[in-house]
């Protein structure tokens, strides 16, 4: 029987029976792993322990990017160099190391990547350990139902990323617009403030791509974001889950279905996002099956294909990157795998986020009550509202 959607969104909906056999290949099976070499991280690589979980409830969050100084000087001003990568995502911070940051600039970091969805940081000696507490600060911890976590006991939050050549990416099965994605976005609060550092690099290879959903929203004509204002989309879990059977490692918690607003408005800064994502979306609910293969379609193409609105960042060892997915859609490009099989290896930290917000949900008197609640003014202090931001947005994309 096919799943039955509710039409409220962030409801949890029936577990899927879902039968469609393609599933991320970036996620599972698992490589065939030699925990015998001799290499400082092997207690990092990957397992799938044989653990059950309870599914996900809903909790009340609050994103500390709303306490933060909308200049952001504690955290800018201690910076050697702050380098906006391209006009509409990501921003590259030098002279700053994640295990020094006061409170007040943990508030400003969680701002700045809520603004430019994507934030690095070279040579970071932060510990997994660390990156683990700095990410908690930010949100309740992810535990990932199906992708590895490290060997060392006591690191479940942790989601691994390894490849070390061993078994080649098989790109008969998907494109590289199916390798975008954004996280477990089936979970009723997906993940916001998300930390990858990066232990083990290939020397050339392995960089990331990453498509802003802000700078989507902000290209469409008004009547095309209007329409899409008004829908929800049903995000799955069902065929990440059936790849980790079929490569025979356990599923930890049960798959999950959830629908979600078409387009989400971020809590902190108030601007509009498309949140879709070929990883995960799957329909868009009550319109014709034509209608949302062809509008999902479209936003998927525009998303992978659009330059205007990716950073592509190449890594190096003890790189971090922080990125927002709440806005972002990323994807791996795998090439190092193909072309020079060498290990990479990054671990990431993974706080929840609220449960997404629509246009509707976040009328301007929601926002007014956040900012009042927080001792804030709310007609000063309001970051522009959702219209007014989302023109900041279309500024940086085209008039920069
Ligand atoms: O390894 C990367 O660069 C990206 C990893 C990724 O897509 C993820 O953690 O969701």
């Amino acid at each position: 029987m096919a799943p039955t959607a509710q039409s409220k969104h962030g409801n949890q909906i029936a577990k899927p029976n879902g039968t469609n056999a393609s599933f991320n290949p970036f996620y599972s099976p698992p490589p065939a792993v030699d925990f015998t070499e001799d290499y400082e991280y092997n207690k990092y690589k990957p397992t799938f322990p044989k653990v059950d979980w309870e599914p996900l409830t809903e909790f009340e969050v609050s994103d500390r990017g709303l306490r933060a100084d909308p200049a952001k000087k504690a955290l800018l001003s201690a910076a050697t160099k702050v380098d906006h990568i391209t006009p509409a995502i990501g921003t590259r911070l030098q002279g700053l190391d994640l295990r020094q940051l006061s409170d007040t600039q943990k508030d400003e970091l969680a701002l700045l990547v809520a603004e430019r969805s994507v934030v690095v940081f070279e040579d970071q000696a932060i510990s997994i350990h660390e990156q683990l507490e700095l990410a908690r600060s930010f949100g309740p911890l992810h535990k990932h139902a199906t992708t590895a976590v490290p060997a060392e006991p006591g690191l479940e939050e942790v989601h691994v990323v390894y490849s070390d050549g061993s078994r080649p990416p098989d790109t008969t099965a998907y494109s590289q617009l199916e390798l975008f994605h954004s996280d477990v976005t089936y979970e009723i609060q997906p993940p916001g403030t998300t930390s990858l550092k990066l232990i083990s690099s290939p020397s050339v290879g392995g960089d990331t791509l990453w498509s802003s959903g802000y700078a989507l929203y902000s290209s469409l004509s008004p009547f095309f974001q209007k329409y899409l204002e008004s829908l929800s989309a049903l995000h799955s879990a069902a065929e990440q889950a059936q790849g980790s059977r079929a490569a025979g490692t356990h599923v930890r918690r049960e798959e999950i279905e959830t629908i979600h607003p078409v387009v989400r408005v971020h809590p902190v800064t108030g601007w509009k996002s498309v949140f879709v994502n070929p990883g995960f979306t799957r329909k868009i609910v009550g319109v014709p099956k034509a209608e949302s293969d062809a509008v999902l379609t479209f936003l998927f193409r525009q998303i992978s294909e659009n330059a205007e609105f990716q950073v592509r960042v190449r890594w190096s060892k003890n790189q971090v990157v922080f990125w927002d997915n709440r806005v972002k859609i990323v994807a791996l490009t795998l090439c190092y795998i193909r072309f020079f099989p060498r290990k990479r290896h990054a671990l990431r930290a993974t706080p929840q986020a609220e449960k997404p917000l629509s246009v509707q949900e976040i009328a301007k008197d929601r926002q007014k009550e956040i900012w009042k609640s927080l001792g804030y003014d709310p007609d000063k202090q309001a970051r522009g509202g959702t219209e007014a931001s989302n023109d900041l947005v279309k500024a940086k994309v085209y008039n920069d």
